[in-house]
């Protein structure tokens, strides 16, 4: 069969880019291709998709570059290159951003907050296409902060830039729309599809900095994608360990209850920057700033005076400790004289930090500042000690919150 170019129609409110064409999508149909549901006079899911960047979103210098490649393609471009879908579901796109991954900092996150929360009222399915080296961040943020009740989330990157032979982005792109406009992806908060399997965006860390297999999840596969059909391995279920923050509220300044003076002191004082920030760039509910929390990594000869120097220029600080929660003795002694929470992740990719591992504090003091991360790795920790203290939680509130993920 001829594989003729193909018009999809969308619902895009701006007529200039309701239509698109597919210039070459390389497939020939078949009948036992995707469900055509529009010809079984069935009502179409609308799939809301939003472009952020990453390697799906690159372009290399020749077919045969997988690194040095830069970010060079609209979320229009990307869905020109994919088979068509329009008897499947009704799609809208959206570009809220174009980096790689890297660059995604607090604003981008609350761009793609406000996109994801503004989609929900009106989509059946919400796709974000979103660079791998951080993706699992963004899962977990968005998980942490958007209950999306039925509506599938789905966070979609690849591995191989546009260019190179077998790039792996118009294949991935095509199965992460699928899954959300697939109902049995109903009541599974966010999901991430990549390389075939789906997995549960709050779960997932990148193992592989090369690979098509980047990603891992320990705590098991939700399902996978093979020829138009969705598998799943278990029905709904959404992380029980997940703490839901309520990012449109700012609490106000009665922090009476909190015993973190000298921590709410930078929270107010990095809010007041990024306030500014925020409103310059025009992103709708700039009260929505996070305080600074940084990262520091365990290894022999850690300095005391560096985590010293790091821990009063934040409000809160992660260490990727040694094996379980180790630290050098020196390095213990500086942390708990911190006016901060300190968070100890680790730096081993599996097992997790147990709270029996702290060094020894009195928990009925004011100065019991450490808290172990339990399975949370150090960049999943870092957001979460920042929602914490965004929400202006006191040290026994976080320690609660991270109880949740089995440390605290
Ligand atoms: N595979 C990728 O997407 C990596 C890229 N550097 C990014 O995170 O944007």
């Amino acid at each position: 069969m001829p594989n003729n170019d193909i018009e999809i129609n969308t619902i895009c409110a701006d007529l200039e880019s309701s239509k698109f064409i597919l210039l070459s999508s390389g497939h020939e149909r078949s009948e036992q291709d995707e469900p055509d549901l529009k010809h079984a006079g069935k009502k179409l899911p609308k799939i809301k998709i939003f472009g952020t960047g990453g390697t799906i979103a690159s372009k290399g210098a020749s077919s045969s570059h997988t690194a040095g490649y830069h970010v060079d393609l609209t979320i229009q471009q990307l869905l020109e290159s994919i088979p068509d879908i329009s008897r499947i579901c009704d799609i809208d796109y959206e570009q809220l951003c174009n980096v790689d991954s890297k660059e995604i900092d607090e604003h981008s996150l609350l761009k793609i907050y406000n996109g994801i929360s503004a989609a929900l009222q009106t989509f059946d399915g919400i796709v974000i296409t979103h660079g791998t080296d951080t993706l699992a961040e963004t899962t977990f943020f968005i998980e942490s902060t958007i209950d999306s009740g039925d509506v599938p989330l789905v966070f979609v990157g690849s591995m191989r830039p546009s260019t190179s032979v077998s790039a792996d982005g118009p294949m991935n792109l095509y199965q992460a729309i699928c899954i959300a406009a697939d109902k049995r992806s109903r009541g599974r908060g966010v999901l991430v599809s990549l390389n075939d399997q789906i997995s549960a965006g709050y779960y997932i860390t990148k193992t592989n900095a090369n690979t098509l297999d980047s990603f891992n999840v320990r705590q098991g596969y939700l399902g996978n994608f093979v020829n138009n059909e969705v598998h799943y391995y278990w029905p709904p279920v959404k992380p029980e360990v997940c703490h839901k923050f309520k990012l449109g509220l700012w609490p106000g300044d009665d922090a009476s209850s909190k015993s973190w003076s000298g921590a709410l002191a930078s929270v107010k004082d990095s809010v007041k920057d990024s306030v500014k920030d925020l409103a310059k760039d025009g992103v709708q509910n700039p009260s929505a700033a996070f305080p600074i929390v940084h990262i520091l990594y365990g290894h022999q000869s850690l300095s005391p005076e560096l985590v010293k120097l790091v821990g009063n220029k934040c409000a809160g600080l992660v260490i990727a400790t040694m094996g379980a929660g180790s630290l050098p003795s020196a390095v213990n002694d500086v942390v708990q004289e911190l006016p901060i929470p300190v968070v100890y992740s680790k730096r081993s990719m599996d097992g997790m930090v147990p709270k029996a591992n702290m060094p020894k504090q009195d928990p009925a003091s004011a100065r019991s500042n450490v808290i172990a991360s339990g399975f949370l790795n150090p960049e999943k920790s870092r957001i979460l000690l920042q929602l914490c203290l965004f929400e202006r939680f006191g040290i026994a509130e976080i320690r609660e919150v991270f109880s949740n993920a089995y440390g605290g």
